[in-house]
């Protein structure tokens, strides 16, 4: 097994950390999902966990899944070949969403049926290889925009959850990078080379022009406020863990 050497921020290591530790997010003897679209947040997140593996002070396995929706501009297959390098457990489940949107889609866009077709094939994978959590990639900036989103257009103070309990109740559904800044993830995977998957699905590229739009805006305030995703975080904490409710 080829073990590349990566050297890890320390501070990214310590946030992600905290964040496990604060949100109880894995406990001893957790089999652990992590979703790797490619993307420089998840794939981080990855060198992260085979970090936290050797050093934390409890036992959890982990292994890594990727869905491949079979969408022109997203070419995920390089990642088989990069997971090939680790004795990471790597699942590449391949699926046409596009087709499956021509069947059933009703109403809803065509971003939002694809995140929850993916998500619905991540508990499958999660259910049938035996595992009971499932990691994804969003980060603070992810949070802090979401929030925002929901507050302006949908007149309702929500975000996405660092915790929680999917509805069929049987797997915990983590973000490990709740307290991480994408611009750190961004540098990490710059200084290291990452092999980042380029994402040009032409779909995906019209709905989060809204996203950007808070995004930009967000990173504009914070010009001005300098602490403004620290305060965001503080904000939003209370609601962050979902573990506890039902
Ligand atoms: N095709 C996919 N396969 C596996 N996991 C995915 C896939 N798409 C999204 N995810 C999971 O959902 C998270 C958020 O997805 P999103 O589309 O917002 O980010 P991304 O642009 O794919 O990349 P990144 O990994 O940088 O977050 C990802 O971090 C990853 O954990």
């Amino acid at each position: 097994m080829v073990n590349p050497r990566i050297v890890l921020p320390k501070l990214l290591v310590k946030l992600v950390g905290r964040a496990i530790n604060d949100f109880k997010m894995i406990k001893k003897d957790d089999k652990v999902l992590l979703a790797v679209s490619g993307g420089k947040d998840s794939l981080s997140l990855f060198h992260i966990f085979r970090h936290f593996l050797v050093s934390a002070p409890i036992y959890f396995e982990f292994g890594v899944v990727t869905i491949d929706p079979k969408i022109d501009g997203f070419e995920p297959q390089a990642l088989e070949y990069f997971f090939r390098k680790f004795d990471t457990p790597y699942f590449f489940e391949t699926f046409s969403i596009m087709k499956q949107a021509e069947k059933s889609m009703k109403g809803n866009s065509y971003c939002s049926f694809c995140a929850r077709i993916k998500r619905g094939l991540m508990y499958q994978v999660a259910r049938r290889e035996g595992y009971n959590v499932l990691a994804l990639g969003h980060h603070l900036d992810d949070l802090a925009e979401s929030l925002m989103m929901s507050m302006c257009h949908n007149g309702k103070i929500q975000t996405m959850k660092a915790h929680y309990i999917n509805d069929a109740k049987d797997l915990r559904v983590i973000r490990p990078l709740t307290y991480v800044r994408e611009r750190q993830l961004a540098d990490f995977a710059k200084i290291t080379h990452l092999p980042v998957i380029k994402d040009s699905c032409p779909a995906c590229y019209q709905m989060p022009t809204e996203r950007m739009h808070f995004k930009k805006w967000l990173l504009t305030e914070e010009k001005r406020t300098p602490n403004l995703y620290k305060n965001l975080l503080s904000a939003m904490k209370p609601m962050l863990d979902e573990t506890k409710k039902g």
